[in-house]
């Protein structure tokens, strides 16, 4: 027996649907949610990720603001441009690609965010919420995972789940995600110091391969049955992208995202989301004449 397939390029594709209806929404009273992204270098990795939400908000009704710097861009230069966007009101929300040039300070990059703009779920006071359990925009890998599990009715309320990695896009806001109350799971997370990995995927419900390491989990480490969630993206000698379960898995889980195919699609939907929710809070904010709400 073969595991089934989370496939998150269909489910992104059905949110995008979703959202296109939001945005028609948002039109009739006037407002088009405007994604800004800043890329800085010319990592052509990152001008990929990048080209692909330029179109991924096309498709949605979302209108687009391309900030493109040069690698050798200053701290000051960097903060002026993001001060821009803050500033800048057809920008409902925004992203600061990752990663940056060694020269400059993502967390000072993050920290410049308006919060109220901050479309990944990543700045400063967006992770501050997340561990304080105040609403707020979530991190779209992680907020991707939960909504690909759900959608294809992985239950999550109770399960045990071994997160492998402990980065801070994806294995620790997911921890924290899990544990909220709405969402009720046990989470163990587990990093390159844990000394017996094999101990904790073997006991989960749900693995999530989040380490970055091709290959790391192989079925002998798996329950039966379990769903697996693979969020690796490393680039193998001929060039295919590779994650962190080997291929064995499927012939012993009861469900695997593809990779491609999988957790990529979802972040990239969930972005959408967050750029189609925060204009809509700034509406409502806005009809409600709270203006002194955000200070
Ligand atoms: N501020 C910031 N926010 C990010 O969300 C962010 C970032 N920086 N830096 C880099 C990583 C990486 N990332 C990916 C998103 C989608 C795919 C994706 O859709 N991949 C496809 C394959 C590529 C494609 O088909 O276009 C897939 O896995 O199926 C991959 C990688 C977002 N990141």
């Amino acid at each position: 027996m073969t595991a089934q397939k989370l496939d998150g390029k269909a489910c992104a594709a059905a949110i995008k649907d979703e959202l296109k209806a939001r945005v028609a929404e948002l039109a009739e009273h006037g407002v088009t949610p405007g994604l800004g992204t800043v890329l800085v270098g010319d990592d052509p990795g990152s001008q990929i990720y990048v080209n692909g939400k330029h179109r991924d908000c096309a498709q949605v009704g979302i209108a687009s603001l391309r900030v493109d710097l040069p690698a050798d861009t200053t701290r000051e230069q960097l903060r002026e441009e993001i001060q821009k966007l803050n500033a800048d009101a057809t920008c409902t929300g925004y992203i600061v690609q990752l990663p940056l040039p060694k020269h400059l300070d993502e967390h000072e990059a993050l920290g410049l965010i308006d919060p109220a703009k901050d479309a990944d779920g990543l700045a400063l006071a967006s992770l501050g919420k997340l561990v304080l359990m105040q609403p707020g925009p979530l991190p779209c890998t992680p907020r991707g995972i939960v909504e690909l599990l759900r959608r294809n009715g992985v239950e999550l309320a109770g399960a045990e789940v071994c997160v492998v990695g402990r980065g801070t896009t994806v294995g620790r806001p997911l921890g924290l995600l899990l544990t909220r109350r709405s969402e009720n799971a046990t989470v163990t997370l587990c990093h390159t110091g844990t000394k017996e990995l094999a101990a904790h995927t073997r006991n989960a419900d749900i693995v999530v391969g989040a380490a970055g390491v091709p290959g790391l989990i192989t079925a002998d480490m798996i329950k039966q049955g379990a769903a697996l969630v693979d969020v690796g993206i490393t680039r193998n000698a001929e060039g295919r992208q590779v994650g962190d379960f080997a291929d064995d898995v499927w012939e012993k889980a009861g469900w695997v995202t593809p990779n491609p195919g999988g957790v990529g699609p979802m972040t990239r939907a969930m972005l959408l989301e967050n750029v189609v929710e925060a204009a809509e809070q700034q509406f409502a904010l806005a009809q409600s004449g709270a203006r002194y709400a955000r200070g």
